[in-house]
């Protein structure tokens, strides 16, 4: 078996002699077998029909076979290769003092609602999140595993009066008969419930139906900027939590944008006052949505331009403009095109399925139907005031006028209606019937169709009326702005204050290259050596601790790992 191995060894070896002394001179033949044959008036198209070099090369290449048989005798080793991490991709490192750093600063950076991390894909998130934050739930932190499982196990077990079917059968039979449903809790429970859902006025309902919910996860899957539009008089009111909370949780790379509409229905200061107070959770923009002359527009448009330059590896992007019935999504969407490309109209439900309308090439805009959102359980006062629900078809419009009247400055409704006095709603209802001529037969005044006129004038913006932001102090400024307060109009925003506001919030992308991060880091290490060594100097005996901290600074320097990880992380 030896002398057989050796034969083929010295085979494979004179082979591969032969193959050597073949390529290093080029036979001169005119062989078929030959690659390099030169045949009279070859490459001139006569030689058609011959075998090209690759396929000469290639049948040669069968010719010389291995020897399986002589292979499958040798003997084989066991053999060990060394691992090597090159093997699994390329693989950076970073020092736990960067790594610290790092997430550090991207913890601030993801807070902040004007910054976008890009490129988020091709960080190690789960490293860079906090460990300690995540609560994992481990039983045996709390309860010792002898206390668990073992034989001294505390668990306590199940109790059952019955271990046969029979038993039970008969437990069933004797508790039946006991039965007593005057008593039974639950049932008047379900009667109760019954009851209120036949009680419940279904009109109160609208923007709130299944199918208006799923058209709102449709546009908020399909977005990659979402707008919520808050009306300028309630911006609180018509936020919705529940879908900021949503957007956080679980698609935190979407962006989500704040546009504070029908700005001016409220006076300027105001408006700069709650960009402010908005602007500290999420980018927020002020805007007057009109044909002709909208306010806004252009850092609307910027803003979207901005995200657009983020997401340049996609084809366009999608920008959602969600938020409550009324607000005016449609009107913006108008404003923003110079023409009439989605259904608007002063009555709420106007948009019933979402509509794709294109911007630019890049830009893709979707207008979605409007969503009541409960912030605090349902309240019919606060649909009817927000605009939810059309006027015309309110069973009972007189009961809002209370609250219409007691929200609004006396001063507004006397300009607004020409009525002076009143002793309570009734009263106004039925002075301002007479004074509008809205009289049944008989003289008597018709105050559902007057109270039906209110709730209008309220919903579209006729009876002035806003909100403070929730960290505005009245007493300071109100005196001083309850002049100016009285005078609501689209020629009364002042443009250049609030433009000023809407240039403070503009997101910019800055983006941080790797040289600048690198410097960044540096000094900042530096300072930090100087702190150091500082510290030393007052304690006298520093010298040691300053040469440890030079060599590991040294060390941190020659690893550019780090730096690689922040190429990844550019700020906007
Ligand atoms: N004063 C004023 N009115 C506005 C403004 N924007 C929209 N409106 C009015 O608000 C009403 C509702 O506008 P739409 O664009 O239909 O509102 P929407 O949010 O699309 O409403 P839905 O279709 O119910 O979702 C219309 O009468 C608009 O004229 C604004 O900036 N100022």
């Amino acid at each position: 078996m030896v002398k057989k191995v050796s034969k083929s060894v010295k085979h494979a070896e004179k082979m591969q002699k032969k193959w050597q002394s073949n390529q290093k001179k080029p036979s001169k033949s005119n062989n078929s077998d030959n690659p390099n044959r030169k045949l009279p008036g070859m490459g001139e198209g006569k030689w058609t029909h011959v075998r090209t070099k690759n396929a000469i090369k290639r049948l040669n290449m069968y010719k010389d076979k291995p020897d399986y048989e002589a292979m499958r005798k040798q003997p084989s080793g066991p053999s060990r290769i060394e691992p090597d991490r090159k093997w699994f991709g390329p693989v950076r490192t970073i020092d736990q003092k960067s790594l610290e750093r790092f997430r550090v600063e991207m913890q601030q950076k993801s807070n902040d609602p004007r910054h976008v991390l890009v490129k988020s894909k091709k960080l190690p998130i789960s490293l860079l999140t906090d460990a300690n934050n995540e609560t994992k739930m481990n039983i045996l932190d709390i309860e010792k595993y002898e206390e668990t499982f073992g034989p001294k196990a505390s668990r306590k077990r199940v109790k059952s009066t019955s271990y046969s079917y029979e038993d039970l059968i008969q437990q069933v039979e004797e508790n039946d008969q006991k039965y007593d449903p005057k008593k039974d809790q639950d049932l008047t429970k379900h009667q109760m419930l019954d009851f209120k859902n036949e009680c419940r006025d279904r009109r109160m309902e609208a923007g709130q139906s299944r199918r208006i919910w799923e058209e709102l996860y449709k546009v908020l899957d399909a977005s990659d900027v979402i707008v919520q539009i808050l009306d300028a008089r309630n911006p609180m009111g018509t936020r919705s939590k529940h879908v900021e909370e949503h957007i956080k949780k679980n698609c935190p790379y979407k962006h989500l944008v704040f546009v504070m509409n029908k700005c001016d229905l409220i006076p300027t200061w105001l408006t700069t006052k709650w960009l402010r107070y908005l602007n500290k959770e999420f980018p927020t923009i002020a805007y007057h949505a009109s044909l002709n002359n909208p306010f806004g527009k252009g850092s609307l448009i910027n803003l979207l331009r901005q995200y657009d330059n983020i997401h340049k590896d996609k084809k366009h992007i999608s920008v959602g403009f969600i938020g409550y019935p009324n607000v005016g999504k449609s009107s913006i969407i108008n404003s923003l095109k110079q023409k009439k490309v989605c259904k608007s109209a002063p009555i709420p439900g106007e948009t019933r399925v979402w509509q794709y309308i294109t911007l630019t090439k890049r830009i893709y805009l979707i207008d979605c139907p409007g969503v009541v959102y409960y912030h605090d359980g349902r309240d019919d006062t606060e649909v009817v005031l927000k605009g939810c629900i059309r006027a015309e078809k309110i069973d009972d419009p007189t009961f809002y006028i209370h609250v219409i009247l007691q929200k609004t400055n006396p001063i507004h409704i006397k300009k607004t209606y020409g009525v002076n006095e009143w002793e309570d709603d009734q009263d106004f209802l039925e002075k301002l019937a007479v004074k509008k001529g809205k009289l049944k037969k008989g003289g008597e005044p018709d105050i559902i169709t007057v109270a039906k006129i209110v709730i209008m004038d309220w919903q579209r913006g006729v009876i002035p009326y806003f909100n403070f932001p929730p960290d505005y102090k009245p007493d300071e400024e109100m005196n001083k702005n309850k002049i100016e307060a009285s005078k609501i109009g689209e020629e009364n925003i002042d443009a250049q204050a609030i433009e000023e506001v809407n240039k403070e919030i503009e997101v910019k992308v800055i983006q941080e290259t790797n040289e600048q991060y690198k410097e960044r880091l540096a000094n900042d290490i530096n300072k930090d050596i100087k702190e150091a060594n500082d510290d030393d100097i007052e304690a006298e005996n520093g010298e040691e601790d300053d040469d440890d901290e030079e060599e590991e600074i040294e060390g941190e320097e020659e690893d550019g790992d780090d730096d690689d990880q922040s190429e990844e992380m550019k700020d906007e």
